[in-house]
């Protein structure tokens, strides 16, 4: 069911009022410019800059009505679902978790993900979960083998007490802040001595004998060196989940047995605590398995039980590096098999590193899709994919229910790609200081989307329908082997052997060469937002998306919890989405061809993005500069213009007030949010133009630079404060403190001359502009002067920015008094 948003009327009225507004500006400056040439080249400079600046606001602007003329907004019932569609006709559900590196996608975290998703409330028999490893890591296999073991306790108990949170992670820590079972305190005492050693072993940074229990484990370790160094192993795949109880456990207390035994008794309170503790436990257990063999950087004998699992380990040989490395895949779980400890099917869980080498391109995470996209095709083909980051966790386990809500309606079906639930996250601070919810492109806009041809894909949370993957609606594009194509029914077992060698073929570092992978087909390479370029050709291509954001978020992701982080984050989607906007396919001309005006302004509104820089730049420092030489550039407070100015500044501003504010956000979020606006605008804005210029000239090169997702204790106190955490002498930095500095002198310096009576008619606009950013850089401030932790603006960047500030503000003196004196002649 679907409802036009009531403001829309409203939206187009002021639209009107506002873009009339807008002409007048600039009216205004073409008349200063053009037709009433000022004496002087500078002025005349100043006003172009003015002008440009507006030009940029106003296509922002004008590109974002894109998300104000038809905003619609959706809701789903899934409780009806199970009156329409049977179990067993619930469609098949692919799962794609990317990961790609282990130390800085912890994978406890990936491991929790994976588990979340395996819990869906959904036939188990219908989901497959591909986890595609481009770390290559022998210790990311290590923990999805455990992690299969402890599915077999997780997967029946969340279905059985009907556990919401199935991220044991998030489960076991809301649970450990109510404990509702009297157990908890002791297991977690226990888990914190845990902790303690495995951090111990952090320190040494090798793994002691202390490790190593007995002499047929000393004999076993040494083995596996030597076998470790054999090159060229072949290609094995097997099954890990071992149905004999006998896991290899380092704590004594481990009740598996007995566990086991009750299980199968469903329906006592007491039985609850157990299961509860039992579960816990398990966790616990394979958490500090999984650490312990990071910690120590390899699988040591004493976690491989069988001889299955050690021809695994074995693919990782001396010549096995993260960029060059032939193809594993591992099926941890098959469905057709594993049963989950109340004898249920479990479904299938695979583990997939694609083959690497130096010489060929991977294209980053769209490359590691792709390959999922092949490999699951050979194995089992679902129709619908889900594709899901590693740091980005199930939060509601009836999340497919709403998504076969869409797909039931055959009145959108037939041209439908993909259904995208928005990125929500967990562990933001009250405030949100670094915006990093972006309400604005993940809740707000895609809604506006939705009325036209749907939103963007925004790489997490996402069902694509897999035919919409295969070329336009109407003309399907047919991969090279009849294996990959939706249509095609797979009828051999996951583990045969020619499914396997087809899936590692598949899977190879040359298989795409002289394809049409990343071009035609699958996820679209080319850009370092594979997402929102994939979504934006399949919109082209006559696709349609909907978008779906019920009230419990269906998922919560990692935010970054340093400024740093953040606008590197925002550097690198700012240089992909620089990246569309100059390809031949640009959404301005190409797309506006293919998808109509409102949808190509939308995607150009994001697409040109970094062009806030422009005005972001000259606004925080030219009507400073001149104010410091008390020159005015805006127009007098008496002037009739002056109301123009108050207008367009009230207006937008008061908008994206009133669409925080009405999807829930508070004051001062919206107060965070706009800062970070202006925050981005000379940091990540300005520099991803400045890198994506630098790489147009051929000078630089640029990376997919993993947003980091391992947290720091003191790092993360801070942000819990609220409190910006600078701390890393990055030239980033540096315009945003010159901006902090310059800004602070000039309206100080306007203060001094207002009491000391000088004539400031003229310079009230520029008063009130840099007293609103002195206002919005309070926390630079408190970074620059107040603090003394790690987080505060670091030294270099003072020194830096000081001297930056000053060279400027002579500069500006110089050209302005200079200027004055030519004047006078
Ligand atoms: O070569 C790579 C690089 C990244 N990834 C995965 O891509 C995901 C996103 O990486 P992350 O560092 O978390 O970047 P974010 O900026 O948080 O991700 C946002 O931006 C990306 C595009 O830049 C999208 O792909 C993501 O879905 C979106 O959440 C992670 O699961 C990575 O493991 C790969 O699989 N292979
Ligand atoms: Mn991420």
């Amino acid at each position: 069911m679907s409802e036009p948003l009531r403001r829309t009327a409203f939206n187009r009225l002021f639209a009107g009022v506002y873009f009339s507004a807008i002409l007048a500006l600039l009216y205004r400056h073409v008349q200063n410019l053009f037709l009433h040439p000022t004496t002087s080249f500078l002025s005349f400079s100043i006003t172009l800059f003015l002008f440009i600046s507006d030009l940029v606001l106003a296509f922002m602007w004008a590109s974002a009505q894109a998300f104000r003329m038809s905003p619609i907004r959706r809701k789903e019932f899934p409780q009806n679902l199970k009156q329409i569609i049977k179990d067993e006709d619930f469609v098949g559900l692919d799962v794609f978790i990317c990961t790609a590196d282990p130390y800085k996608e912890p994978p406890m975290n990936v491991v929790n993900t994976a588990l979340s998703l395996m819990a869906y409330d959904y036939p188990t028999e219908k989901i497959s979960i591909y986890v595609s490893d481009d770390g290559g890591s022998v210790l990311t296999l290590f923990a999805f083998m455990e992690a299969a073991k402890f599915a077999r306790y997780w997967l029946p108990f969340c279905r059985e007490h009907n556990i919401m949170e199935r991220s044991p992670h998030v489960y076991f820590e809301s649970n450990s802040r109510h404990p509702s079972i009297p157990q908890f305190e002791k297991i977690k005492m226990m888990y914190e001595d845990m902790k303690m050693k495995v951090e111990h072993v952090i320190d040494k940074g090798e793994v002691t004998k202390e490790y190593i229990s007995d002499d047929q484990q000393h004999q076993a370790f040494n083995k596996w060196t030597k076998s470790f160094s054999r090159m060229d192993h072949p290609t094995v795949i097997q099954v890990i989940l071992d149905k004999s109880k006998d896991t290899d456990i380092s704590g004594q207390l481990m009740p598996n047995l007995i566990y086991v035994s009750r299980e199968k008794s469903k329906t006592s309170p007491h039985h609850f605590k157990a299961g509860a503790l039992n579960v816990l436990m398990m966790y616990e257990d394979m958490k500090v398995k999984v650490e312990h063999v990071i910690d120590k950087d390899e699988v040591t004998d004493e976690y491989i039980t069988d001889h299955q699992q050690r021809q695994a380990f074995n693919k990782w040989t001396k010549s096995f590096t993260r960029m060059d490395h032939p193809t594993v895949i591992q099926i941890i779980l098959d469905k057709s098999h594993d049963k989950d400890i109340s004898g249920r099917l479990m479904p299938n869980l695979i583990y997939v590193s694609r083959g690497k080498s130096k010489t060929s391109p991977h294209h980053f995470k769209a490359g590691a899709l792709n390959v999922l996209l092949r490999v699951s095709a050979v194995m089992t083909n679902a129709p619908i994919i889900l594709t899901q980051d590693c740091d980005m966790y199930s939060n509601d386990p009836q999340t497919p229910l709403r998504m076969l809500c869409y797909l039931s309606d055959p009145a959108l079906k037939s041209s439908l790609a993909f259904i995208q639930f928005p990125q929500r996250f967990h562990g933001v601070n009250k405030d949100d200081i670094y915006d990093n919810e972006y309400k604005l492109p993940f809740q707000i806009n895609p809604m506006g989307l939705d009325g036209l041809k749907g939103p963007s894909y925004v790489g997490s949370g996402c069902f694509f329908l897999r035919r919409a993957l295969f070329g336009d609606p109407s003309t399907p594009v047919a991969p090279e082997i009849p294996e990959l194509s939706p249509e095609h029914v797979v009828n051999k077992p996951i583990r045969s052997q020619e499914t396997l060698s087809l899936a590692h073929h598949v899977a190879s570092c040359n298989y795409e060469n002289e394809t049409k992978w990343g071009s035609k087909t699958g996820f679209r390479y080319g850009s370092l937002v594979e997402d929102f370029y994939t979504s934006y050709r399949l919109h082209c291509e006559g696709w349609k998306s909907l978008f779906c954001n019920p009230e419990r978020a269906a998922f919560l992701g990692n935010v970054p919890i340093t400024l740093f982080d953040g606008v590197n984050q925002c550097k690198r989607w700012c240089i992909g989405l620089f990246e569309v906007a100059f390809s031949k396919y640009s959404p301005l001309t190409f797309g506006s061809q293919y998808m109509g005006l409102l949808m190509s302004l939308g995607y150009s509104h994001y697409a040109f993005c970094s062009f806030w820089c422009i005005p972001v730049t000259f606004y925080s420092f030219l009507p400073q500069l001149t104010l410091l030489n008390q020159v005015s550039i805006f127009p007098k407070i008496s002037e009739p213009w002056f109301f123009l100015y108050v207008f367009l500044f009230l207006g937008s501003y008061g908008q994206n007030f009133l669409d925080i504010i009405l999807v829930g956000g508070t004051v001062r979020r919206w107060w965070n949010a706009q800062r970070m606006w202006m925050i981005r605008g000379l940091t990540c804005n300005l520099f991803a133009s400045i890198e994506y210029l630098l790489r147009s000239l051929g000078i630089s090169t640029y990376d997919f630079c993993l947003t980091s997702k391992v947290v720091d204790d003191e790092q993360s106190k801070r942000y819990g404060q609220g409190i910006f955490e600078f701390g890393v002498p990055s030239p980033l930095f540096v315009p945003l403190t010159v901006a902090a500095i310059i800004n602070l002198f000039s309206f100080l310096s306007g203060l001094t001359g207002f009491f000391s009576g000088n004539n400031m008619e003229g310079l009230g606009l520029q008063m009130i502009l840099t007293g609103f950013i002195v206002l919005n850089y309070l926390p630079v401030y408190g970074a620059i002067a107040l603090r003394n932790d790690a987080g505060k603006m670091p030294t270099q960047i003072i020194i830096i920015s000081t001297f930056v500030s000053v060279a400027l503000y002579y500069a500006s003196s110089l050209c302005l008094w200079s200027n004055n004196d030519s004047s006078k002649h």
